[in-house]
């Protein structure tokens, strides 16, 4: 089942046109990769998404309903989890209030969450009274996913969580990822091919603001000329 369908976006930043026809559908369940070279508009897509840069023409559909007017606040309400590349978490909080202040309700759902959250990231168990700014980068990542993941979202939009890590930090953040998979739906922007085709069920390709390809990960694994062609890699 489709949870979020882009249809056709165009996005302008100021007075640049910047995305020009975006157009993807991410399942339930599954983990969908937008791929693209520097400046393809993968960030921007995620930010269109959530109304941080609002589209100027096309539709945005979760769960079947319009959201591509409403404010960023309601579309989070509405079951979207947004983890920007930035990692913005508040650095003179400890984990646990870094997690806490992001749980809108107290249900025993959003509780069970939180017990989850530590399970999946055993590091922030071990750190929950530790300030955030004193966390690595690969454990202020952990803490930016788990802090959009408690706060009950059906959808995690979750821009190039690889960036900047070492190759056993990124093993861990992925494996994680892949173990939310049965409880939530993933849109990933990942540079790190590795990563995204580990993880990925279906991949998007944009290029100069479009999405010009799109099929089964397996697919793109197997087209060398494909990945040479609009990702610059082997
Ligand atoms: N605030 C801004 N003002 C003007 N142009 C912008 C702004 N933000 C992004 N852009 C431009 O929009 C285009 C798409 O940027 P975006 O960050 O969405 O690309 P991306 O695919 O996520 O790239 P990267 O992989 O490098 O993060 C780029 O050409 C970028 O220079």
């Amino acid at each position: 089942m489709s949870l979020l369908k882009v249809h056709n976006i165009d996005t302008n930043i100021d007075q640049y046109h910047i995305l020009q026809g975006v157009s993807f559908e991410a399942n339930q369940g599954e983990v969908t990769v937008l791929l693209g070279r520097n400046g393809a508009g993968k960030t921007t897509t995620l930010r269109s998404i959530m109304g941080l840069n609002p589209v100027r023409s096309g539709t945005i559909s979760f769960k079947n309903k319009e959201i591509q007017t409403m404010a960023t606040h309601n579309i989070a309400n509405e079951g979207i989890g947004y983890v920007p590349e930035d990692q913005r978490i508040f650095s003179g909080l400890t984990v646990e209030e870094n997690l806490k202040v992001a749980m809108k309700k107290k249900d025993e759902q959003t509780q069970k969450r939180f017990e989850y959250v530590l399970v999946l990231f055993p590091d922030l168990k071990k750190l929950l009274y530790k300030k955030g700014g004193y966390l690595s980068g690969g454990q202020k990542q952990m803490l930016s996913i788990a802090r959009a993941y408690v706060n009950n979202c059906e959808l995690l939009l979750i821009d190039e969580p690889s960036k900047g890590l070492a190759p056993i930090i990124v093993e861990k953040v992925m494996e994680s990822i892949l173990d939310m998979k049965d409880k939530t739906t993933v849109v990933l922007v990942e540079q790190n091919f590795i990563m995204a085709s580990s993880i990925g069920d279906k991949f998007y390709i944009l290029d100069d603001g479009k999405t010009v390809r799109n099929g089964k990960m397996r697919e793109l694994k197997e087209d060398e000329a494909l990945r040479r062609q609009y990702l610059g890699i082997a």
